[in-house]
């Protein structure tokens, strides 16, 4: 594993990993962006958005986006759930992403929170339509199974340890596929965080 700024700390307690991809060293980047991602549960659901523009569009993902001067990553993650979806959630630090494609100067470190239930009322936004998903096995709750064909392909090798509400991190490179025409992931790990 490559040390990532912010993360090398965390290097030592770092347990279970998922290892994959080329055996070329990590890429370089140039800097580092900051940026939050939420995710909402409530009643064995978790409330995704489907991005209507902009980075990721069509997908879905939490809430969240830059972090800006003078905020916390915490502020920046409920001030993005708010505008996003219009919602407000007790929200817990409960991983960190660090992502970085081939040819961008800047690579994304993304805190990751979780909030169990919410306040407000659930609203689209210009750049977000909210929807929820079910986090039951079976499919009890009346609620569609999470997206992951909509998602980021990175997307299921975390996504279990937000469930069960796990400490994690994570680094995936991304190349571009010259035969499929988009960026995919070409190295990666994400670990649990020990307890
Ligand atoms: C594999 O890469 C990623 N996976 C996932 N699941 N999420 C990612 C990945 N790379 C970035 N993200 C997240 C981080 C943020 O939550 C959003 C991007 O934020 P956005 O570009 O929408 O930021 P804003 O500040 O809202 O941008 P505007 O200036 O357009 O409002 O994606």
């Amino acid at each position: 594993m490559q040390s990532v700024p912010g993360l090398e700390k965390d290097f030592d307690i770092l347990g279970e990993a998922v290892v994959g991809g080329t055996s070329a060293t990590w890429m370089g980047y140039k800097n580092v962006k900051y940026y939050t991602n939420a995710f909402v549960f409530h009643e064995n659901k978790i409330l995704l958005g489907y991005k209507k523009r902009g980075f990721g569009l069509h997908k879905y993902n939490g809430f969240g986006g830059k972090v800006e001067q003078g905020e916390t990553t915490l502020e920046a993650a409920a001030r993005e759930l708010e505008e996003e979806a219009g919602i407000k959630s007790p929200l817990k630090h409960i991983g960190v992403l660090f992502f970085h494609s081939d040819g961008e100067d800047s690579a994304f470190y993304i805190d990751v929170y979780r909030g169990d239930g919410f306040e407000g009322t659930v609203t689209e936004s210009e750049e977000m339509r909210p929807e929820w998903f079910s986090t039951a096995a079976d499919d009890t709750h009346a609620a569609p199974a999470i997206p992951y064909d909509q998602q980021r392909e990175t997307d299921p090798y975390w996504f279990p340890l937000l469930f069960s509400n796990t400490p994690f991190r994570g680094r995936a490179d991304y190349r571009m596929d010259r035969e499929k025409g988009k960026l995919l992931p070409c190295k990666w790990w994400f670990c649990v965080v020990k307890t």
